[in-house]
């Protein structure tokens, strides 16, 4: 244990939130009552002091955190929580040893510790209550681990978008001044007819689209910076692709493993990860390879893997395109859920139905290019009435504004544009507008939106905004996979709570003579986040009796020292360089090592193709008269591991590039420590495949059984599957899959040509000669053949009457390669590799650049 801890017992009260001891037992003017209860707390606290100093000792800190001092520690019914300090420069770092042991997280450990700070980022801690009213077992689960971040608004003015309109060279405008706002705690809808312009919106408004553009995007009120930006936003595509051979468990710890950053401790990562597992109703789904996961599974893994560091901005493309409408609800109520953490939650939408509709709070409407309708949800209907369009009673208000704004009713667009210019929905977007009060006035048509407790949605809505709440994730019997359901069934109900909240004060605190942030945990029963979350404002603790003074402590996202305009400016990923390579490597090796595919079948393919090759050309190698034979082996060898080496990388790599992109965008990590560990990633997998090919070959064929021949052998064609490699990473890069299959083997066959084993050297025209010294297969096939025939061999064994190869460098003359040199032909190939994957990385970069 080191000696270097110190201990400041600064609060053991778990009903005072201020930072006072526990009162003496022989203090004047304390009770019998007050003494036991003082004693109790005593050895509470003694017991989870002793516990958490032996995580100190025997969990998996590191020998920074292990150093630090202890400044501060707090008991709470949930648990110890202790500020370390670093020693180095004093930043904070929190440990958190609950109480109750079967807080187990994490593959069965202790839930022992919190982590520390990631750029001052505070995690709270978390907060369960397991009682309902009636008495039932009743999970409540907030999403209380993760970094706090700020709160962001998103506001848009003016924004115009124009491309190259192809041939014609002009230019096309898709965006014509568009504004709007999009708020924290709220869940946005853009919606609109095919090619109104969402896509291209929401990509301008999350960075991915920079050129072409005009107008500004304000960042609560501030002009963008797109770098900050990018580390508070996540976009979540619509068709999200997953590395396939990762467990959700492990792909959510490589998520957690860069961007949380080295400054958390595995284990406080572990606990986040399975926080949101949890949350997000993937827990039973933990060990199932992402490749076997359901539609809904997926996207849900998708926005847990983004969740991870918690951002405040979260854009979603299409999220509920290919999933049934069961799911749609679902997952749209849980990215209602995460708006409700204070979270801007933005996404695009087709065709929703009335039920899925109603569910967001804020629509933002676009046709031909134009914003349409700009307000609440339940205030579209209204506003299409005063624009006389009538929403017909039992039409989904959601088909019928899309039949509008497509012109099924006339020339509605310039109406409504119109309008919008002028101001009328204005009154739409007030956050008290809802269909309660429209009903009153008896302005709404539409019966599906007066049926269906709509009034919730307006009330939510807004709440969280101000106070950056969240609802509270409540999870019947704690089963994770009921959560979803859950959190359906109770999203109507969640809205109306949060109507009668009190909105809770949740602050990160500074603490004043330390550096350590703190905050302010839920301790007592009128502690801040001890707030009711029942209908009637009655308080969960009221309601479990006060047995479990624990609340959900709503808060997800809270307001943090990081202010979205005082982040680092630097590109600042949050891992460095190394680490993030070292991650991405380990991931590369391990996805390829269970890639059945890819490893298992490419290394039975290589044996066994080695073995019909060694069958065909059966002892060959020796015997001068099938001279001819064993060159044309040798070239067969070398075309083979240009194949198995160039086809499965123009397969593979447009896949992993789409999760590349993704989680580059998403400001995971950088290129070059992606691109440097898929490359070291593969290349021992392509050593061991080629060289288990060739040595079958060589021994099965009879070549000559020195060891400098067969090093000599192996390397070249090893050398040379490299370079093919390589070459069909820069065609993955460049190309998709269609066209890269095609001119894989179309950019390859005239290097076969010119290898020198269909025309000789000299037989080819002296114009093209030129074209040999870059085709790579003929410095393959030229380095086998020396390996074999050259270097004075002696002469070969005749089983004939007369055979007229017999002496090998003869042999070499008549292949014009007398003049060949192993060594210059495996320096050659070393060149076109470093040359062909620093080309396939600007190929990347260049992809990268044209995404935006
Ligand atoms: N790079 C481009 N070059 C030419 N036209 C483009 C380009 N990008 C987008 N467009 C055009 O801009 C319009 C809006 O495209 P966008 O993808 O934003 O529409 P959308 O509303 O998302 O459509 P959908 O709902 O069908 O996905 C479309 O007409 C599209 O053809």
């Amino acid at each position: 244990m080191p000696n270097s801890l110190e201990l400041t017992l600064i609060s053991c009260s778990s009903t005072e939130s201020n930072n006072a001891l526990p009162p003496h037992p022989h203090s004047p003017g304390i009770t019998n009552s007050q003494y036991e209860e003082a004693q109790r707390r005593r050895s509470a606290y003694a017991e989870a002091y002793a516990d958490m100093l032996q995580d100190v000792a025997k969990c998996n800190l590191h020998r920074t955190q292990r150093s630090m001092s202890f400044v501060q520690t707090k008991l709470t019914k949930n648990g110890c929580v202790s500020a370390l300090q670093r020693p180095e420069d004093g930043t904070p770092c929190w440990l958190r040893k609950p109480l109750n042991s079967q807080n187990n997280l994490c593959n069965g450990r202790l839930n022992s510790t919190t982590p520390g700070t990631l750029n001052n980022h505070v995690l709270a801690p978390k907060v369960q209550n397991n009682s309902s009213p009636n008495g039932q077992k009743k999970g409540t689960i907030s999403l209380s681990h993760l970094p706090q971040r700020p709160p962001v608004d998103i506001e848009f003015r003016d924004i115009s978008y124009s491309v190259p309109d192809g041939h014609l060279r002009g230019f096309k405008t898709i965006l014509k001044s568009v504004s709007g706002k999009f708020r924290n705690g709220q869940i946005t809808a853009i919606m609109g007819p095919s090619g109104a312009g969402k896509s291209t919106l929401m990509n301008i408004l999350a960075g991915y689209k920079t050129s072409q553009l005009s107008g500004s995007v304000l960042i609560n009120s501030k002009e963008r910076n797109l770098r900050r930006f990018r580390k508070l936003s996540c976009y979540i595509m619509q068709d999200d692709v997953l590395i396939a051979n990762l467990t959700v468990r492990e792909a959510m710890m490589v998520a957690a493993n860069l961007k949380l950053g080295k400054n958390m401790i595995s284990y406080a990562k572990c606990v986040v990860v399975e926080e949101i597992l949890e949350t997000i109703g993937l827990k039973e789904s933990v060990n199932t390879l992402t490749c076997n996961l359901s539609g809904g599974q997926r996207k849900r893994l998708s926005i847990a893997l983004e969740l991870v560091n918690n951002p405040p901005v979260m854009f979603f493309d299409e999220p509920t395109s290919g999933l049934d409408s069961s799911t749609c609800f679902q997952l749209i109520s849980l990215l209602k859920s995460l708006a409700r953490g204070g979270r801007t939650i933005v996404c695009t939408i087709h065709q929703p139905s009335a039920r899925l509709f109603e569910k967001f709070d804020h629509l933002y409407l676009l046709a031909q290019g134009q914003c349409v309708y700009e307000g609440r949800v339940h205030g579209l209907v209204p506003y299409l009435a005063s624009l006389g369009y009538e929403c017909p009673s039992y039409h989904n208000p959601a088909d019928y504004v899309l039949e509008v704004a497509s012109g099924e009713y006339g020339e509605a667009v310039p109406k409504l544009v119109e309008a919008v210019k002028s101001g009328t929905c204005k009154k739409y977007m007030h956050k008290d507008y809802g269909v309660n009060l429209a009903n009153a006035k008896g302005i709404i048509a539409n019966d599906i939106i007066k049926g269906n407790g709509s009034g919730t949605d307006n009330s939510s809505a807004n709440t969280a905004p101000s106070t950056t709440a969240a609802a509270t994730i409540k999870l019947e019997d704690e089963k994770p996979p009921k959560a979803l359901e859950a959190i359906a069934d109770d999203a109507d109900a969640d809205a109306d709570e949060l109507t009668e909240l009190k909105p809770p004060k949740l602050e990160a605190q500074q603490s004043q003579n330390s550096d350590c942030s703190v905050i302010n945990m839920p301790t007592t029963n009128d502690d801040s986040c001890s707030f009711s979350s029942s209908k009637g404002g009655q308080s969960q603790n009221a309601v479990s009796g006060g047995t479990n003074p624990v609340v959900g402590c709503m808060t997800s996202l809270l307001d943090s020292h990081e202010s979205v305009v005082t982040l680092p400016n630097k590109t600042g990923f949050p891992t460095s360089g190394w680490t993030q390579f070292w991650i991405l490597l380990k991931r590369s090796f391990r996805t390829i090592m269970r890639d059945k595919m890819l490893t298992h079948m490419r290394l039975a393919s290589h044996v066994i193709v080695g073995a019909i090759i060694g069958m065909i050309y059966y002892d060959v190698g020796n015997e001068a008269s099938k001279i001819m034979s064993n060159a044309g082996c040798i070239f067969f060898v070398s075309l083979f591991t240009t194949f198995t080496a160039m086809m499965p990388t123009i397969l593979t790599f447009p896949t992993e590039m789409s999760v590349f992109v993704r989680e580059h965008l998403n400001y995971w990590y950088s290129l070059k420590a992606f691109y440097f560990a898929k490359t070291i990633a593969d290349i021992p997998f392509q050593i061991v495949f080629s060289s288990v090919f060739v040595l079958v070959v060589y021994y099965l064929t009879s070549q000559p059984m020195e060891l400098e021949r067969i090093s000599m052998f192996v390397l070249i064609c090893v050398l040379n599957s490299l370079v093919a490699q390589s070459l069909g990473l820069l065609i993955g890069a460049g190309m998709n899959i269609e066209t890269g299959v095609f001119l894989g083997p179309v950019t390859t066959i005239p290097t076969i040509l010119f290898s020198g084993f269909f025309v000789n050297f000299d037989t080819i025209p002296a114009y093209l000669q030129w074209v040999t010294y870059v085709s790579y297969v003929r410095y393959g096939f030229e380095g086998a053949m020396v390996s074999i025939y050259g270097m004075d061999r002696a002469k070969l064994h005749c089983n004939e009457i007369y055979c007229h190869h017999r002496v090998p460098k003869k042999f070499l003359e008549w292949m014009s390669m007398e003049d060949a040199r192993f060594w210059v032909d495996a320096v050659a190939l070393l060149g076109i590799f470093f040359a062909l994957r620093i080309i396939a990385y600007f190929v990347l970069r260049w992809k990268l650049h044209m995404i935006r």
